[in-house]
């Protein structure tokens, strides 16, 4: 049974220009997506560089406008509520960035920056803040001093953890992750994630996984959905995406990830050239109902470069 859904989105964002400076067209960032979300339970959103993941996840948490559509929380339409700071939606859905640093503010001792959502949500006494931080280190695996330091003097794996516990400080039932590893090395990248997987399992969560990582989604979520142009043209369970893809889309995305072992990677060969032969018999399917073209550009280098980190690490 599913907590919230999210119902035919659509961000559309307005081009102006000429004399007037009246709109003359929109960006199409998220154009009409729909998803629900199960207590317990990661969902991926992958696709290439500005198909609109992140759009989708800050229109979510209430950080951009919806043009369109309806997000239902535990029954009720919320859709115009999202940017109540106080409602039970904002303590319930959190987000995460790739960029921890600069969602923190950077003159702000962690033990402030931890306190922030308690203090929106929570009520405590100082007595129990401070306990509800200490508990909050801990479950990250952070000393109980850290919290007299300020941001910058973390690594990159550390800050991250740090996010992590701000998002989990009101025991949120959906935690929104915007490529929360991307910007680590691959030993931290692996850490963090075992870590959300382990916190997930303890606390009950459901996470929204956006990345560009097919790896990383793989080890990470349940459900996958495979965003182009601001659609989802394809969504299924792991298995149904990776061991059994219908969209050529998603058969070229899986395809472009590379193989580490040259036996594996003459197989990916095959299997990419046998795509590509494909993608041309089936262009009809590059068109979609309201006539719009799937021009699918070649799979950018950005893609390639993710997918081999993926691939580097063991890629599942
Ligand atoms: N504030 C804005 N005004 C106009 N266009 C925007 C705005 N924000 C995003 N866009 C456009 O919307 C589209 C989707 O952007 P979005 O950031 O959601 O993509 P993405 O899939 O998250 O990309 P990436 O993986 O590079 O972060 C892009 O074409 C982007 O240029």
């Amino acid at each position: 049974m599913s907590f919230m859904q999210i119902k035919d989105l659509k961000v559309h964002y307005p081009i102006r220009g000429g004399f007037f400076n009246t709109v003359i067209d929109n960006v199409y960032a998220v154009d009409g997506i729909s998803m629900e979300f199960e207590k317990g339970k990661a969902y991926g959103l992958v696709g290439e560089s500005g198909c609109g993941k992140s759009t989708t996840g800050k229109s979510i948490i209430g950080l951009e406008k919806i043009s369109s559509g309806s997000i239902i929380y535990e029954g009720e339409n919320v859709t115009n509520k999202r940017r109540d700071r106080t409602s039970a939606y904002n303590r319930d859905i959190q987000m995460i960035f790739q960029d921890s640093h600069s969602s923190m503010n950077p003159r702000k001792r962690v033990q402030d920056i931890l306190a922030e959502p308690i203090r929106n949500f929570l009520k405590l006494t100082p007595q129990e803040e401070s306990r509800r931080i200490n508990e909050l280190l801990a479950i990250v695996g952070m000393p109980e001093d850290a919290k007299l330091k300020y941001p910058h003097e973390f690594s990159g794996g550390q800050k991250q953890r740090l996010g992590i516990a701000r998002a989990i400080a009101t025991n949120p039932k959906l935690i929104i992750a915007d490529e929360p590893v991307s910007a680590l090395d691959l030993s931290v990248q692996a850490q963090v994630l075992n870590f959300m997987k382990d916190i997930q399992e303890e606390y009950g969560l459901s996470y929204l996984f956006i990345s560009h990582d097919l790896g990383v989604v793989k080890h990470m979520c349940d459900y996958i959905s495979i965003m182009y142009k601001g659609r989802f043209v394809e969504s299924g369970t792991k298995h149904d995406i990776y061991e059994n893809p219908q969209h050529i889309y998603t058969k070229r995305l899986l395809s472009a990830i590379p193989d580490v072992s040259p036996m594996g990677r003459e197989e990916r060969k095959r299997e990419r050239i046998e795509v590509e032969r494909n993608y041309q018999v089936e262009h009809k399917q590059y068109f979609d109902e309201n006539g719009r073209v799937y021009d699918l550009t070649p799979i950018s280098d950005t893609h390639f470069v993710a997918a081999t980190s993926s691939a580097l690490k063991g890629g599942n």
